[in-house]
């Protein structure tokens, strides 16, 4: 780092303190980029990067420079471009190390080199093979070293939750003393509770010299399930900054979600004095999501605050209280986190309420003798799916057996992708009237490709809004379910289906479409579920 820049990130000072913020250190693309499964290139990291500073993220743990020359060089990339947050880069106490995060956070406007030494007796006698003075001297000088280029510097102890705290409490005391500006406790191994990890912040910020001068920071990991709940009694606790990761990946069982502990803190308020981020919360689905896209790594349906399931209900007695009053079964609103709205989802333990809705929605208004005889039609083809389609719903009410497709057919199907050059895509379809309809079409990829040939052959424009692919099962012959949202005419469809090919699960689902617009007169836009409010 030249001594310019030395001097530019040095005047940044000291982290922001404020005893109503706790800053979200995010660690993505490092923590959780060390997991098997997660490693992301340089581009994808820099994408990542600046969805994270759109988030708003305080600080941004851009990865582990002296890991490898990729790893300098994306670092360096982020610090280069992305603006917002402070940008850091993680060292252990050598020299090599942290010059390597002096020079890749060189162009940042703020940065910030983080250091790190085991302190545990574990760690200490079997990996360091240090004393306990050794390692307070290693982690000054490492410290010491690290100012040298940046005034941020952020010292962890790792396996600080297995550290005799009075030896803990010396050597946060020791590097304060030196000048680091945040102090991390981490749960390395996620062996705390909260009621404990609380106790230790307590203890600490009474009996570390210094204390008050700094930021204290938690860093806690998933193996009990319990880190997102220790990173919150970490803050109950005075923990004013907390490390963690979207959708919590990490290392093993992960780190704390970040958009746990963010929603967390905003619903409950109450039980935090009003602490507040910087999170802009409505980012939270899209960032998670990016993330997914680019790890190939799925969110879990069930997953808090983000997965597909979290703001969508299947059952009729809570459809029915939504109905009412969304208040009923929703702590937060769909929207708040950046869903479109929250789902009523048909299945087989939904009930006659969200079926009217639903019918209603799709422009079907069935009096109550109607409404029965679809719904008892309803519960037995539910009992036969995992989940009831629109286009189901809308068999059922114009008297047709749903599961009988048409009146498009696809009879024949070629999809080719190749490098450097488009993909392309041929489809024969056949009408129930006899008509025979072939086309072609080139796209981006071979599914673009065949929903580009599909909405040829059936003569009608689609404005995909959404496109999901799912695996339902494991293994390279695994079902894929492929689910499609387009706009037709200002009205949203949605079609599905399975295949163990991709590319025809699409061709499908698309088609479900296209047989829905020729069954159905479109009754009226479709609106988002109404639920009260
Ligand atoms: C809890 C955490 O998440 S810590 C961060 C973990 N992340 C990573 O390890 C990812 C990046 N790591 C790497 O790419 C490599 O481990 C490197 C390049 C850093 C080091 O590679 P190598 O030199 O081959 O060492 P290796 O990884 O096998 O062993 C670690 C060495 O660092 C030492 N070490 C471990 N932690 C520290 C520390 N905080 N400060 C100083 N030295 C340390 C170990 O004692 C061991 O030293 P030795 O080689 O003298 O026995
Ligand atoms: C380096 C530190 C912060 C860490 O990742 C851990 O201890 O888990």
């Amino acid at each position: 780092m030249t001594s310019e820049a030395a001097v530019e990130n040095s005047s940044e000072g000291k982290p922001e303190l404020g005893q109503d913020r706790v800053l979200i250190f995010d660690t993505t693309l490092r923590d959780g980029e060390q997991a098997p499964g997660f490693s992301m290139s340089r581009a994808q990291k820099l994408r990542m990067a600046s969805a994270l500073a759109d988030l708003g993220v305080d600080i941004l743990e851009a990865g582990f420079p002296h890991a490898s020359d990729d790893d300098f060089s994306s670092v360096r990339a982020i610090a280069t471009s992305v603006r917002g947050p402070r940008i850091c880069g993680l060292a252990r106490c050598q020299q090599g190390d942290i010059e390597s995060v002096a020079r890749a956070i060189e162009p940042a406007t703020k940065g910030r080199i983080h250091i790190f030494l085991a302190t545990s007796p574990l760690h200490r006698e079997f990996k360091l093979q240090m004393s306990r003075q050794q390692v307070i001297d290693t982690a000054v000088a490492g410290v010491e070293r690290a100012l040298g280029y940046c005034g941020d510097v952020e010292f962890s102890a790792e396996d600080a939750i297995r550290t005799e705290p009075d030896f803990l409490a010396e050597v946060f005391s020791a590097v304060i003393a030196a000048g680091a500006t945040t102090v991390n406790v981490p749960d390395t191994v996620g062996y705390t509770t909260p009621i404990e990890i609380a106790e230790r912040f307590a203890w600490l910020r009474a009996n570390v010299r210094g204390a008050e001068s700094v930021v204290f920071s938690a860093h806690c990991h998933d193996d009990l399930g319990m880190a997102v709940a220790n990173s919150l009694a970490a803050i109950s606790a005075g923990a004013r900054q907390v490390e963690c990761t979207i959708n919590g990946i990490g290392e093993r069982a992960g780190n704390a979600a970040l958009e746990e502990i963010v929603m967390a803190l905003r619903v409950r308020s109450d039980r935090f004095a009003g602490l507040t981020t910087g999170i802009r919360a409505k980012r939270l689905h899209a960032t998670a999501r990016l993330l997914a896209q680019i790890t190939g790594q799925p969110i879990a349906r069930n997953k808090a605050i983000i997965g597909e399931n979290a703001f969508a209900h299947e059952s009729g007695i809570h459809q029915h209280g939504m109905l009412k009053h969304r208040g009923t079964y929703e702590i937060m609103h769909a929207e708040d986190v950046g869903f479109a709205r929250s789902q009523l989802v048909l299945g087989k333990h939904s009930g006659r309420h969200a079926l009217r809705e639903r019918l209603s929605m799709l422009g079907h208004e069935l009096d109550e003798a109607a409404l029965d005889e679809v719904f008892v039609q309803f519960k037995t083809l539910a009992d036969r799916k995992r989940e009831v389609f629109d286009a189901d719903i809308e068999a059922l009410a114009v008297g047709r057996d749903p599961e009988a497709a048409g009146p498009w057919h696809l009879s024949h199907l070629h999809a080719t992708s190749h490098v450097d050059s488009s993909a392309s895509a041929s489809v024969r379809l056949t009408h129930d009237d006899g008509r025979v309809v072939s086309e072609a079409a080139i796209g981006d990829g071979p599914v673009d490709a065949v929903l580009r040939a599909v909405s040829r052959a059936v003569g009608h424009e689609f404005a995909v809004e959404e496109f999901h692919i799912r695996a339902l099962s494991e293994g390279g012959d695994a079902q894929g379910q492929a689910a499609i949202s387009v706009i037709h005419e200002g009205r949203e469809l949605r079609g599905q289906a399975v295949s163990t090919d991709i590319v025809e699960a699409a061709a499908k689902a698309i088609l479900e479409i296209a047989n829905r617009i020729e069954h159905v007169a479109v009754a009226r836009p479709t609106e988002p579920t109404a639920i009260a409010h």
